[in-house]
């Protein structure tokens, strides 16, 4: 047995500028695996709890001492000696010890750490990359990348309501080509930007952020960028949104709409641009609203559940029972440890949803969901834009890993398909 010889968390930086938990995991053997804990700003009001310090005379509070303490104290107390190849047992470690139903105790930026540098010793300790160790030779699905190109919401300073505007190479024959087509389109959309007046600045996720007031308008840059890079909208790039709706639901509308209205809308934006995805189209609380979306264009539209079910288990198969969404987003740190990820994964699986790995809008140059996604087929990642190094990190592990499988790799083709 190749037992766990010590857990060593510390205080490090995310890529907005905040503290975040990355942990180190020592075997028996020599082998390190290490994992930094990604942190979102649109959070579901269901995630497993990210605990922070609250010290306001360090990090405006938001320092994550206490997290790292737990895995310094408690956390590497319980797993010293565990067996580095029990990841389930382990993270049933993790969950038990910490005793809540939301991992508010430990924090679930503890717990997540701690399980992903587990599996990322265990496979360096077995000498395989960690897509191969937890996904088996027929791991060989690169996910189609939704890429995300033009920020707003939470994840910007300007006024678009509609937080994510995503592309996605569909006619794509690699995952190498699917990147460069849009890197393309990413440095075509700059120069429209340009000639309009508008500012190239960036947000959270690296996509420009510049001051459009409407989807429309942002949809419209879009399309032209796919245009003018010379592919043929929808069919060669396709487009995505995550409008991130429970941010501007309030009192039961959507900004100007009310529920009804807003589907139309939605419904309106998928007739008017080659929309193939939409994530978070209502809001996380109203669950009449994605009832009333799903039935409107659930045929013809790929719906991602990202606040909705939070990549938790019960929430999903509720969700699957009463007909919300047709995909959900899978966000590792909503959950809190690998195995319930896993869990989630093959639940929306078994009922035909689409799975799209995801990061956070606060990352590092961790690329732990890189290996996920290939581990788990699950056949979709998003990752953030064509800049700025968290995210191309994942971009750039995907590329080694379509080079590392050679013939045997394939892009998924679904939302190809759809077009
Ligand atoms: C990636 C997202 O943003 P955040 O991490 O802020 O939740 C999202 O909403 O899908
Ligand atoms: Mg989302």
């Amino acid at each position: 047995m190749n037992a766990i010889s010590s857990v060593h968390a510390r205080e490090i930086i995310d890529s907005r500028g905040n503290p975040t938990v990355e942990v180190d995991v020592v075997l028996a053997d020599g082998t390190r695996g290490r994992a930094a804990v990604p942190s979102g700003a649109s959070t579901g009001t269901r995630e497993a709890v990210e605990l922070r310090d609250g010290d306001p005379g360090r990090y405006h509070g938001k320092g994550v001492r206490r997290a790292v303490e737990a895995v310094n104290t408690e956390i590497a107390a319980a797993l010293k000696g565990h067996d580095a190849t029990d990841q389930a047992g382990a993270d049933r470690v993790l969950i038990e010890l910490d005793g809540t139903a939301d991992k508010s105790r430990l924090g679930a930026n503890a717990t997540l750490g701690v399980s992903l540098a587990l599996v990322r010793a265990a496979a360096g300790s077995a000498g395989q990359p960690l897509y191969r160790y937890l996904g088996g030779a027929d791991a060989t699905l690169l996910p189609m990348p939704l890429m995300n190109i033009v920020n707003g919401g939470a994840h910007a300073d300007n006024p678009l309501d509609f937080q994510e505007f995503m592309i996605v190479p569909v006619g794509a024959g690699t995952f190498a080509e699917a990147v460069r087509m849009g890197s393309e389109v990413f440095h075509a959309l700059r120069g429209a930007l340009r000639a309009a007046g508008q500012n190239t600045n960036v947000g959270d996720e690296g996509g420009f952020a510049p001051d459009l007031r409407t989807a429309e308008e942002a949809l419209t840059f879009v399309t032209e960028a796919i245009a003018a890079t010379g592919y043929r909208p929808g069919a060669d790039v396709a487009i995505a949104l995550d409008p991130a709706a429970s941010e501007f639901y309030q009192g039961g509308r959507y900004l100007h709409r009310d529920p009804g209205e807003h589907v139309a809308y939605l419904a309106g934006l998928v007739d008017a641009f080659p929309i193939v995805s939409i994530e978070d189209g209502v809001a996380q609380d109203d669950h009449a609203g994605w009832v009333a979306l799903t039935r409107a264009i659930g045929g013809r539209c790929q719906l991602v559940g990202d606040d909705v079910f939070c990549t938790n288990e019960a929430l999903l198969r509720q969700g699957i029972a009463d007909g919300v969404g047709n995909a959900i987003l899978i966000k590792v740190n909503q959950i809190g440890t690998l195995t319930e990820t896993l869990a989630t994964v093959g639940t929306a699986r078994a009922a035909g949803y689409r799975v799209v790995m995801s990061h956070r809008s606060g990352e590092t140059e961790d690329t732990t969901i890189a290996d996920l996604a290939v581990a788990t087929g699950c056949g979709q990642i998003k990752t953030g834009s064509l800049s700025r190094s968290d995210r191309t990190a994942k971009y750039n592990q995907l590329i080694r890993i379509e080079e590392e499988l050679g013939e045997r790799a394939t892009l998924d083709p679904y939302l190809r398909v759809r077009v």
